[in-house]
């Protein structure tokens, strides 16, 4: 059963007290993260704070030393062979740069989950992704192309595709704009929110790109110092005292992305966005 937060929110992923190391060095310390149903998360930190080792942590693709993961109101530990598959069936993932099978077309690329968890006759199989490529704002005959033959844009479409390809409840997508010009990051922001307006997706984004962050998250976390260092509203992280999340957030490279809608107040602040 999912958790209900007093507000009522639903708690989709549940991270408690979560411990990751490799050898001597421990990456995440006692990590707590919840993710509500329906919201977009963007998740930010500066480069090597453990973003992708987390995610790769709640997916099962790294193990960790101590601390609980609920997804969808069920733990892989605890849960049977059979709970773990119809789990698995209701997450996508969009890792970075895509990481499509350059050996298979479109077509079958958005098949292979479809494949290893469903069995499907081939007919439907091509009907529904075809469904999937029109999702995700791809013509027909990206089906048959193989991803040597597709844009930046393209890749991370087909991948979205793929992503979406059982109907998951929840989706991690690790740096999904990076590498795209700012429209095809723009136009990929505009389809997230609306997948996950038709849909009902919960997102779960690592990102570095601000645009991202201003315009498409409902929330944000920040990830620093082995855990989340502050989560909530654009507004929180304005107001949040840190070096990096002040130079994050109302530095210049912020400064420039930010709209009447989302201003910080004015505040003196430090002069310049931060390495990332
Ligand atoms: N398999 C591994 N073995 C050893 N150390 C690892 C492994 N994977 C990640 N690390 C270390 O864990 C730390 C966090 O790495 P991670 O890739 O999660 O950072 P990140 O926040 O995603 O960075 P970036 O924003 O640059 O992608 C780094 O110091 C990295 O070297």
């Amino acid at each position: 059963m999912e958790r209900k937060v007093q507000d009522d929110r639903q708690v989709v992923l549940s991270v408690r007290d979560l411990t990751v190391g490799f050898g001597d060095k421990i990456v995440l310390d006692k990590l707590n993260l919840d993710i509500y149903r329906g919201e977009i998360l963007g998740f930010v930190g500066a480069s090597g704070t453990g973003k992708s080792v987390l995610m790769r942590t709640v997916l099962r693709l790294l193990p960790h030393r101590s601390g609980t993961i609920e997804i969808l109101g069920a733990n892989y530990e605890t849960a049977s062979d059979e709970e773990r598959i119809a789990l698995d069936t209701r997450l996508g993932v969009l890792f970075q740069h895509g990481a499509l099978f350059s050996a298979l077309t479109v077509k079958e690329n958005i098949q292979l989950p479809m494949r290893e968890y469903l069995d499907l006759p081939q007919s439907l199989m091509d009907e529904l992704a075809y469904v999937k490529l029109e999702m995700v704002g791809l013509p027909p005959d990206a089906a048959d192309k193989y991803p040597s033959e597709l844009s930046g844009g393209m890749i991370k479409r087909a991948a979205l595709a793929r992503a979406l390809a059982l109907d998951p409840d929840l989706v991690f997508l690790d740096e999904p704009t990076s590498g795209l010009d700012p429209i095809g990051a723009a136009d990929f922001d505009a389809l997230i929110a609306k997948l996950r307006d038709t849909l009902g997706l919960t997102v779960y984004m690592v990102t570095h790109d601000l645009d991202s962050l201003f315009s498409v998250c409902d929330r944000i976390a920040v990830l620093g110092e082995k855990r989340v260092l502050v989560e909530g509203t654009l507004q929180d992280m304005f107001d949040f005292d840190d070096p990096w999340v002040q130079s994050y957030f109302r530095g210049k490279r912020a400064r420039s992305v930010v709209t009447n809608e989302n201003q910080p107040p004015a505040k003196a602040g430090p002069t310049d966005a931060g390495k990332t």
